[in-house]
């Protein structure tokens, strides 16, 4: 994976991403597509920017019986995107059930989607996982554990916050994918993250690719921002 910037497409209609987009002239994306987007409008949004040239992270967090994720990958497997990801929560057999999903739904001569598990939220803090997930352990850890498994099962990646990384990619490996969420530009309200990061530290990081939603779809000039955000997640200074 090269180290793209995915922008969350959080709209909750077509006319809006459509709308949104038109500032962005030609230039091709790599866009996330989660759950408020795509239960509003369906498979056909991904068509649609699929044909625009945009790559396409279809975020819909899958976590259910093994059953079940195995067939629902399937079916999201046709609908050819670069990217999509289960929690790991759901465990090494629902993980592995993912893959053979994606595996046996990858229309012939395509490249099967990557698969990456969501390891904690990044809206999740440290007294969350002790006192309403009852586990305890140091979240870091969890995250590690969480990641190991999903290595285990096959996956290609994880989705944590920038400060987990070099702790999975130094205990895993350097080669497993980190996708973080959690970014803030500075002095942008935080909202409901809680393990954030700029986009320069999450480079620092050494995180594989950054999501960032309503730092550049809640801007004054989208387009503007998003090409400051891509410099700065490029490490490009002038
Ligand atoms: O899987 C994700 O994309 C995800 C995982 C996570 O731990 N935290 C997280 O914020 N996300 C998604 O990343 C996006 C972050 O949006 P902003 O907070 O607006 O930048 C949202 O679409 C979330 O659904």
């Amino acid at each position: 994976m090269e180290r793209p910037l995915i922008i969350a497409l959080d709209f909750s209609e077509r006319i809006k991403v459509n709308q949104f987009l038109s500032s962005f002239e030609s230039e091709t994306l790599y866009v996330k597509v989660g759950m408020e987007l795509f239960y509003k409008e369906g498979p056909s949004i991904i068509d649609d920017l699929k044909e625009k040239g945009h790559k396409i992270f279809l975020d819909l967090k899958l976590h259910d019986i093994p059953n079940t994720v195995k067939k629902a990958m399937h079916g999201l497997a046709k609908l050819d995107v670069d990217l999509v990801n289960v929690h790991a929560a759901g465990g090494r057999s629902m993980m592995e059930s993912a893959i053979e999903g994606l595996e046996s739904g990858t229309i012939a001569g395509k490249v099967r989607p990557a698969c990456i598990a969501v390891t904690q939220l990044t809206s999740t803090t440290q007294e969350m996982v002790k006192d309403e997930l009852l586990i305890n352990e140091e979240l870091r850890d969890v995250v590690l554990h969480y990641g190991k498994t999903a290595f285990e099962s096959g996956l290609d990646g994880v989705v944590c916050s920038s400060h987990e990384v070099r702790l999975i990619q130094q205990q895993i490996s350097s080669d497993f994918i980190t996708v973080t969420p959690g970014i803030r530009i500075k002095g942008d309200a935080a909202n409901d993250q809680v393990r954030i990061a700029t986009p320069e530290l999450a480079r620092e990081l050494g995180s594989t690719a950054i999501v960032v939603g309503r730092s550049i779809t809640g801007a004054d000039d989208p387009y503007e921002t998003y090409k400051m955000v891509k410099k700065m997640w490029e490490g490009i200074t002038s």
